[in-house]
């Protein structure tokens, strides 16, 4: 039964036959009409789903577990690195004709955010699956649609018969949602990463809810900053000068017309995305004891999201020179400073980015090249000089990542599985690089 469906739905899914039906409304004609029915990657997907992989205590055993079953089905190796103890990033493999040539990534993570369960219409780790098609989880977004995009894609093509030059490695990493710190921020210093050769990489991108696809080729980067302002202290009741208040104030009221600027400059410019201009958020103070007591010391935290054609090196001096404003004893430490932004080009100069939009064009895709404002685990790929391209294949559907109710239509999330096996032929045939002849 489920395997007469099953031609049926690849029919569907086949080659030049992408989701014909246009309009999002249609989504619904693709839809299973009960368990029986359901196209076996969509039950894989809502088995993956299932796994409570949620920080911040992620089962991330049953989650390693499920890939190696995964690589067993599909006759793929499987390596487990341990990059520190119980953070095991997984590498599925599958090897190419041609060993000289370097390799494609095709990263995901396995974590995903906490949820707020009593906000949600479904248990979020149930994987729900409504009347309409869609799947109702923590992770059908971001990202483990992904992950089993990737399988499936490289299983429809395994039973083509295909092979390719370049070898395709799936990496599974952990951590990610907390940045990236136990997972690929140390996957790729290790002697295991560089064994895989990699010459471009995919990572997540985000939905988008128009007809377009959002792609992601560089990414703003993450400083968080905690300022201290240390002043007299005193009795509440009286006029004290040079108090950690007044002059923590003054250092808030600079970043925050700063940010003003910002907010304008993207306002007032229509080509300007959000991740071309630098973002920044106040998101902590802290301080005080007791309302009648003027505090010695204030402190404010502040998330700032550098855009990667400012001068980083400027942009501390400026940090520096408003608190040397604000007057004496305002310091600032960094809880978060990352220094490598890299670009990924997206133009023809770039062989890896033709052959990605090569087929995106084949398909009729529309792409919208952007600046990813958040950082993900691309900031570390393109850092040791892989470049990378952040693809989450989610048109007509809302940006629900990390938020209540995070859901995913099964027929975008199949079409998803079609655009990576039209993808990865593309990818991993790319003739050999300059470098590599
Ligand atoms: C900077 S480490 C935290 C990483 C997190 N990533 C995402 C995608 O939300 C963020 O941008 O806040
Ligand atoms: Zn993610
Ligand atoms: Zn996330």
């Amino acid at each position: 039964m489920i395997g007469a469906l099953c031609g049926c739905w690849f029919r569907l899914g086949g080659a030049r036959q992408l989701f014909p039906l246009s309009p999002l409304t249609k989504h619904s004609a693709m839809t299973s009409k009960g368990p029986e029915e359901e196209h076996p990657s969509v039950t894989l997907f809502r088995q993956y789903l299932r796994i409570r992989t949620v920080q911040p205590k992620p089962d991330y055993g049953a989650a390693v577990a499920f890939l190696e079953e995964r690589a067993r089905q599909l006759g793929l190796s499987c390596q487990k690195v341990e990059v520190a103890p119980g953070y095991v990033v997984t590498v599925l493999t599958w090897p190419g004709t041609n060993p000289t040539l370097s390799s494609i990534l095709l990263n995901s993570h396995t974590d995903v955010v906490p949820v707020f369960k009593e906000y949600w219409s479904h248990d979020p780790f149930e994987a729900f699956k409504d009347s309409e098609g869609y799947i109702y989880a923590r992770g059908a977004q971001d990202m483990k649609c992904i992950s089993i995009q990737y399988l499936e894609a490289v299983r429809r093509l395994k039973v083509e018969g295909h092979q390719f030059p370049r070898t395709i490695h799936m990496t599974f990493v952990p951590d990610e949602e907390v940045g990236g710190h136990q997972g690929m921020e140390l996957f790729v210093q290790r002697p295991e990463f560089q064994v895989l050769r990699a010459g471009f990489a995919l990572d997540e991108g985000l939905a988008n809810p128009t007809d377009a696809f959002t792609v992601f080729y560089s990414e703003r980067s993450p400083w968080w900053v905690r300022i201290t302002s240390t002043g007299r202290p005193g009795h509440g009741s009286r006029f004290i000068e040079d108090t950690a208040a007044e002059k923590l104030h003054k250092v808030v009221s600079s970043i925050l017309a700063f940010r003003e600027k910002e907010w304008q400059r993207l306002q007032s410019n229509p080509h300007l995305k959000e991740g071309a201009v630098t973002s920044v958020n106040l998101t902590k103070l802290e301080g005080g004891v007791a309302y009648n007591v003027v505090p010695a010391t204030m402190s404010a935290s502040f998330d700032f999201r550098v855009a990667p054609d400012v001068d980083l090196k400027a942009f501390e001096e400026q940090l520096q020179s408003w608190c040397q404003a604000a007057g004496e004893g305002v310091t600032f430490e960094f809880g978060q400073k990352w220094t490598q932004p890299q670009v990924t080009p997206t133009d023809d100069s770039n062989p890896w980015w033709a052959a990605f939009s090569g087929v995106c064009k084949d398909l009729n895709l529309t792409l919208e090249p952007e600046i990813c404002p958040a950082a993900t685990d691309s900031r570390y790929l393109r850092a040791v000089g892989v470049p990378a391209l952040g693809f989450s294949p989610m048109n007509r559907t809302p940006v629900l990542l990390h938020d209540h109710d995070e859901r995913l239509h099964e027929a975008v999330f199949l079409r998803g599985v079609d655009i990576y096996t039209h993808l990865l032929p593309a990818l991993a045939s790319v003739p050999a690089l300059p470098s590599e002849s």
